[in-house]
C-alpha cells in the first residue's frame, strides 16, 4: 500500500500537487519487485529525501543513490571515466535504439557526440523555431470546437501527439517514405513494446533471454528500420540532383555527417529513432504537467498569460520566445523539478571511488555497484529545496534561479552525456506553451486525477482530462 499525497491546496495558496508519500519503512522483496514494475516513483523512502546518499540492497544488487551535489558533480564531470551507462538501461534500451547517441558507449559514443553535437547548436534550434511555432498554431485549431461550448481535452495525450508532430516536422519536413500516420502508429507501438521493464531485466537475466512483454517488437523494429532507410535513400538522391530544393531538416544535417570520421547509414537511422524515444515523450509529459500545475496557480497563470500576450502582439520572433517570457519559463522549469521527465539517471562504478565530502566524510564506491543519480529524490530533496513539494515557480525567476546549485536541478542531466537536445526541448516547449495559452485557458476538473507514475518518463497515471476554454482568437 502506498500512501498517497493526491494534491491539495495549502494555507497560503502553493499547491502541493500529488507524488507517492516517501515510505518509512523499506520494502519486502515480493513487494520491492511489484513496486518497481508498477511505479518506482513509489519505491523510494523518506531517507532517500533527507540523506546526501544512502546505500540500498535492491534485490541483488547494491546500489547507492546520490543526492549530493557535490557527489553527483563526482560521478557525473569529475570521474565520469569511472562510470557505465547501467545494466538495466543496457537491457531495456539498447536493443531497440542500437548505438544511437543514448545508448551507444566508449569509442562509438564519443565520435557520435562529436559528429551530432553541430546538428543541436543553438543556431540551428533557432532555425527550427519558425516550424515549431507553425505546427503548435495548427494544433491548437483543433482546439477551438472545444473551447467554443467549454468542452474537454485529454492533455496528456494530446501533447505527446503535438511534441511528435513537431519532431516529424523538424526531423524530416513531412517527407517520410510511408503513410504518415501508419508510421506514427509503428513508433508508438515499438517505443511502447519495447521500452517496458520486464521481470527478467530486474532480474538482470542476458538479452538472449526471450521477454515475452516485448514479442512483437523485433517486427515493428524492422518495419520502422526499412521506413527509414528508404526515406534517407530519397533525400539523398534529392541532396545529389537539387541540393537547393533539399530542406535544412535534422534528415539533411545527419546525412551531412555520412563519412568514416562521422556516423555510418545504419547510426543515422539508429539516432532518428532513438531522437524519437528521447525527445517526444520527454517534453510532452513536461508540457502536460506544466498545464496541469499552473491550473492551481491562476495568480502565475495571470502572469504567464499576460507575458505571452505582450511577446506576440510585438511580433517577436519565436526564436526569443525563450528569453522574453521568463514567467512561462519558470513555471515550466518548476514543473520538471516537480515531475522529471527523466527521473532517474543510472550509472554502474567500473572500478572502486573514493569521494570525499567537504565535511572530511569519505565515501567508498565499490566496483559494480549501481549508482543512481535521481532528480525525482533530488528535485524533492529536504536539504536543497524550501518546501519542496510545492509548486512554487518563482524559484526559477532569473534572480533566484542563480542561487541554486548546478548539480541540484538535473532535468537534463549533467556531464559529457548531458541532454543533447535540451535547447531545442526548451525553445519547443515555450513556442507550444505560447501557442496554446494566447488562445486557451485550461482548467481541472472533478475527473483531472493524474497519479505519477515512471514508465521511461513520468507520466500521469489516469491520463490528464482538462476543461479548455477560450481566452483569444488566434494572432
Ligand atoms: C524536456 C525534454 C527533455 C528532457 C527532460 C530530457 C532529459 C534527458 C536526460 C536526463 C538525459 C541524460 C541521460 C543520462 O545522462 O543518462 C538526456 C539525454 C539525451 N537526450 Fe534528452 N531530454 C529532453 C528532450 C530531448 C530532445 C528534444 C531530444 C532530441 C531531439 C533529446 C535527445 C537526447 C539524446 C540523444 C540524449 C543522449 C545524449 C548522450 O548520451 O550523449 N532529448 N535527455
Amino acid at each position: 500500500m502506498v500512501h498517497r499525497n493526491i494534491g491539495a491546496l495549502q494555507g497560503d495558496g502553493a499547491f502541493e500537487p500529488p507524488a507517492p508519500v516517501p515510505r518509512a519503512r523499506p520494502l519486502g522483496k515480493l513487494e520491492l519487485i511489484r513496486t518497481a514494475l508498477r511505479n518506482p516513483l513509489e519505491l523510494w523512502g523518506e531517507e532517500a529525501h533527507r540523506l546526501p546518499h544512502i546505500e540500498t540492497m535492491f534485490l541483488t544488487q547494491r546500489t547507492l543513490i546520490i543526492n549530493d551535489p557535490g557527489l553527483i558533480r563526482h560521478v557525473l564531470v569529475d570521474n565520469v571515466a569511472n562510470y557505465e551507462m547501467s545494466e538495466v538501461r543496457r537491457l531495456i534500451l539498447r536493443p531497440i535504439l542500437r548505438d544511437g547517441l543514448l545508448t551507444a558507449e566508449g569509442p562509438i559514443w564519443k565520435r557520435s557526440r562529436k559528429a551530432v553535437a553541430p546538428v543541436f547548436t543553438p543556431r540551428h534550434a533557432r532555425g527550427f523555431a519558425q516550424q515549431m511555432r507553425t505546427v503548435s498554431e495548427a494544433f491548437a485549431a483543433r482546439y477551438e470546437h472545444a473551447a467554443a461550448s467549454g468542452g474537454m481535452v485529454e492533455i496528456a495525450g494530446d501533447m505527446a501527439d503535438l511534441t511528435y508532430e513537431i519532431l516529424a516536422e523538424t526531423l524530416f519536413s513531412g517527407e517520410i517514405a510511408a503513410d504518415t500516420k501508419a508510421f506514427t502508429d509503428n513508433v508508438e507501438r515499438l517505443l511502447h513494446r519495447m521500452g517496458r521493464v520486464d521481470p527478467l531485466d530486474l532480474l538482470l537475466a542476458p538479452p538472449w533471454v526471450p521477454r515475452l512483454t516485448r514479442i512483437g517488437g523485433a517486427r515493428l523494429l524492422t518495419n520502422f528500420r526499412a521506413i527509414v532507410a528508404e526515406t534517407m535513400a530519397r533525400r539523398r538522391r534529392l541532396i545529389a540532383e537539387q541540393p537547393e530544393a533539399a530542406p535544412q531538416d535534422f534528415l539533411t544535417l545527419l546525412l551531412g555527417l555520412e563519412r568514416a570520421d562521422g556516423l555510418s547509414a545504419d547510426e543515422i537511422a539508429d539516432n532518428i529513432l532513438t531522437f524519437i524515444g528521447a525527445g517526444h515523450e520527454t517534453t510532452a509529459r513536461a508540457l502536460a504537467w506544466t498545464l496541469y500545475l499552473v491550473a492551481h496557480a491562476p495568480d502565475w497563470r495571470m502572469k504567464m498569460e499576460g507575458e505571452i500576450d505582450r511577446v506576440i502582439a510585438d511580433g517577436t520572433d519565436p526564436v526569443d520566445w525563450l528569453e522574453r517570457m521568463p514567467h512561462v519559463r519558470a513555471a515550466f522549469e518548476e514543473a520538471m523539478r516537480l515531475y522529471p521527465p527523466a527521473p532517474s539517471i543510472n550509472r554502474a562504478a567500473i572500478e572502486e571511488d573514493r569521494w570525499i565530502a567537504p565535511s572530511g566524510e569519505e565515501l567508498v564506491i565499490a566496483k559494480g555497484v549501481s549508482v543512481l543519480v535521481m532528480p525525482w529524490t533530488l528535485h524533492r530533496h529536504e536539504l536543497y529545496w524550501e518546501e519542496p513539494r510545492r509548486f512554487r515557480p518563482e524559484r526559477f525567476m532569473p534572480e533566484q534561479r542563480e542561487r541554486l546549485h548546478r548539480f541540484q536541478y538535473l532535468p537534463f542531466g549533467a556531464g559529457p552525456r548531458i541532454c543533447i537536445g535540451a535547447t531545442f526541448a526548451l525553445q519547443e516547449a515555450m513556442i507550444a506553451l505560447g501557442c496554446l495559452m494566447r488562445r486557451f485557458r485550461f482548467d481541472v476538473t472533478p475527473q483531472t486525477k493524474p497519479w505519477p507514475v515512471q514508465r521511461l518518463t513520468t507520466q500521469p497515471r489516469g491520463g490528464m482530462p482538462m476543461r479548455v476554454s477560450r481566452r483569444l482568437s488566434p494572432a
